[in-house]
């Protein structure tokens, strides 16, 4: 039996609107992400559990897990021995910590091992895009290269291999905070502009190459002090009840950076100290999260997707 965790992940980075991504680790060791198990069986068998099943189409044919399957066996792997495979669907549906991806990745990622393929990374890389933007309303990898290859990374088609691994501060915190309501990613994507004016590109572009130069030095303070989002946070902000709230109070706890995790409505900030984390975690539990919600204070997950 094969046993595959894929790591949730924060689209965007603030700074890298689908082209920065982050895999993240709780610092408590929990495990925040998808399972999928493949083992052999008599004939394929699609299983769904998990606590978030349940918000999932009862449909097999609907879940992007078992469409995964499906091309597999068709397009990638048709001598493969038939398979029971179990996705066991621990991340939010709609949540902005990469849910789908989640699910994609891991499926690819443990059918690839159990089928021994031999897919090149940059092949699944793309396979699982492909599956992402099924859902999702647009093709983007900065869920999918973090999951998969963990860290962050400089992510898209354009760039070599697909993915660039960028270095990041040992000492810093991520407080990921779901508040317990979904918001659809196509449905975020939708109140984005069309198009941006010139100057917005030019100050886009200059300060996403910046922000990745000046980790490439090491230079993690003024790269923290550039990150921020113009393109997609002042638009999709209103959809995410409580998140303005959130943004004006947390630097006064040691927030250095607020900002929507993927397409929302997970908040996450950076912290320079664990003390500074804490104190956000509290106050985002308190005051941004329902009985459905979470808070994870966590770093980055170098290893991304593994076997367990
Ligand atoms: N295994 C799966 N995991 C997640 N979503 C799935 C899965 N299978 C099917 N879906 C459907 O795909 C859609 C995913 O929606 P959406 O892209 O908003 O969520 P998400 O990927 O969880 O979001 P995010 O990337 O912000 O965490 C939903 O309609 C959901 O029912
Ligand atoms: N980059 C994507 C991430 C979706 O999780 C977006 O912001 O729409």
């Amino acid at each position: 039996m094969i046993e595959v965790y894929a790591p949730a992940s924060i689209g965007n980075f603030s700074v890298g609107f689908d082209a920065l991504g982050a895999a993240l680790a709780p610092i408590d060791g929990r495990l925040l992400g998808d399972v999928v198990q493949v083992s052999s069986a008599i004939e394929d068998q699609f299983v769904c559990s998990g606590n978030y099943a349940n918000k999932l189409p009862s449909e097999a044919s609907e879940n992007l897990a078992y469409q995964c399957l499906v091309h597999f066996r068709e397009h990638v792997a048709p001598t493969m021995l038939p398979v029971k495979l179990e996705l066991k669907k621990n991340l939010p549906i709609g949540s902005g910590l990469g849910s789908s991806a989640c699910s994609v990745v891991a499926t690819f990622a443990a059918l690839d091992k159990f089928a021994e393929t031999a897919l090149s990374q940059e092949q699944l890389i793309e396979l699982m895009a492909d599956f992402e933007a099924r859902v999702s309303g647009g093709r983007h990898y900065d869920n999918i290269t973090p999951c998969y290859l963990g860290g962050l990374q400089l992510t898209g088609d354009i760039i070599p291999n697909k993915s660039i691994a960028l270095p990041v501060d040992k000492q810093w915190y991520y407080v990921a905070a779901f508040p317990g309501f979904s918001l659809n990613t196509a449905k975020a994507r939708s109140v984005l502009p069309k198009q941006l004016p010139m100057h917005n590109s030019v100050e886009f572009a200059q300060r996403l190459s910046a922000f990745c130069s000046l980790l490439l030095t090491g230079r993690y303070d003024a790269a923290l002090a550039i990150m921020g989002d113009e393109i997609a946070e002042p638009h999709r902000a209103p959809l995410i009840s409580g998140f303005s709230e959130a943004k004006l109070a947390l630097p006064a706890l040691g927030a250095e950076v607020v900002s929507i995790s993927g397409a929302g409505p997970t908040l996450f900030t950076v912290c320079k100290s664990l003390k500074a984390a804490q104190q956000c975690a509290a106050w985002l539990e308190q005051n941004y999260i329902n009985e459905q919600g979470f808070c994870h204070i966590c770093q980055l997950d170098e290893r991304g997707t593994r076997q367990l």
